[in-house]
């Protein structure tokens, strides 16, 4: 029989997946597979076990939110030869999941991990660590990491967008020289990502025409310190339009590799979890690391 690994976080959204739990399995076993269930203990236990049992397996499935597939895409990033991924999206934003045409229901969800399309997918490489979708610093990016678990489950997104408001009136720049394929951009930045989806924070898009998972190339979006309101105004109705704007600060450009340099340390997220604070970050497109299942929903 196919082994598959189940990984799935109990702590994640509003805890959804319980009631459904048996119903999933049962999608499983139905397939074909041979289900070992792993509840997460803890933070960075998806990590551990994907690193340590998951080359044992024929496909790891895990369940949770943005988090649950970092860390479990992380731990199978150390492994030479990597099963193939499934992910059922339980958390408060699973941004990732809004690229993989997946249906709505857990059954349904189930039926496309056990059985879906599998789909080489790039992955980003940041200094020794790992991203699913995007690596950002500034403006934003502490939202996600600083936001208590209670809170992010009552409010959702509006905790996402209130935090990121709260924000606005203690602006931070960043200098920064940014050196990709096609040049370098020097100056103040309050904000810059690296990106690999269409969806970022459930608050900025990228048009979808634009963005392939296995192209090899990462996104890439800066936005320079507003030198007044009304800049700022243009900056955000600019990344609310998925457009860039050179006047407004915003510049935009696609990369297969950069290296982020600043005067001073800067905090990055990698999907949304806490990823360090170097002066250096060399950030590259892994392509085709990982294959991960998708469903066959069109947008
Ligand atoms: N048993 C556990 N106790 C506490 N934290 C855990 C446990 N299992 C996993 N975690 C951690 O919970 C964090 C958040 O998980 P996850 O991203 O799956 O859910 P979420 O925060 O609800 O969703 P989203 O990331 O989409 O907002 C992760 O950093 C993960 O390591």
């Amino acid at each position: 029989m196919k082994k598959m690994l189940f990984i799935f976080n109990p702590q994640a959204g509003k805890g959804q997946l319980r009631p459904k739990l048996s119903a999933v399995l049962d999608v499983f076993t139905k397939a074909g597979w041979l289900v070992t269930v792993h509840p997460t203990q803890f933070k960075g236990d998806a990590t551990n076990l994907t690193a340590e049992l998951g080359g044992e397996f024929d496909r790891i499935v895990c369940c949770g939110g943005d988090g649950t597939l970092h860390e479990t895409v992380t731990g199978l990033m150390t492994l030479p030869e990597r099963p193939e991924i499934g992910y059922i999206p339980a958390g408060t934003t699973n941004d990732f999941s809004r690229n993989l045409r997946l249906p709505r229901g857990y059954e349904k969800l189930a039926a496309v991990a056990a059985a879906g399309c599998p789909r080489a997918v790039d992955i980003g490489r940041f200094n020794d660590r790992f991203f699913v979708y995007v690596a950002a610093f500034g403006a934003f990016t502490d939202v996600a990491y600083d936001t208590p678990q209670q809170f992010k489950n009552m409010f959702g997104h509006l905790a996402y967008l209130m935090e990121g408001i709260a924000r606005l009136g203690n602006l931070k720049g960043y200098e920064v020289s940014v050196e990709y394929d096609g040049g370098v951009v020097e100056g103040e930045y309050i904000f810059g990502m690296a990106s690999n989806t269409v969806s970022v924070g459930g608050l900025i898009g990228l048009p979808a025409d634009t963005v392939a998972l296995d192209d090899g190339l990462l996104e890439v979006v800066l936005v320079r310190m507003p030198k007044s309101p009304a800049e700022f105004q243009a900056a955000i109705g600019a990344l609310m339009k998925q457009t860039t704007d050179e006047a407004a600060g915003v510049v935009g450009f696609h990369t297969s590799r950069l290296r982020v340099t600043c005067t001073e340390e800067v905090p990055w997220t990698l999907d949304g979890e806490y990823g360090g604070s170097p002066r250096t970050a060399d950030i590259e497109n892994c392509r085709h690391a990982v294959t991960i299942v998708y469903g066959n929903e069109t947008k």
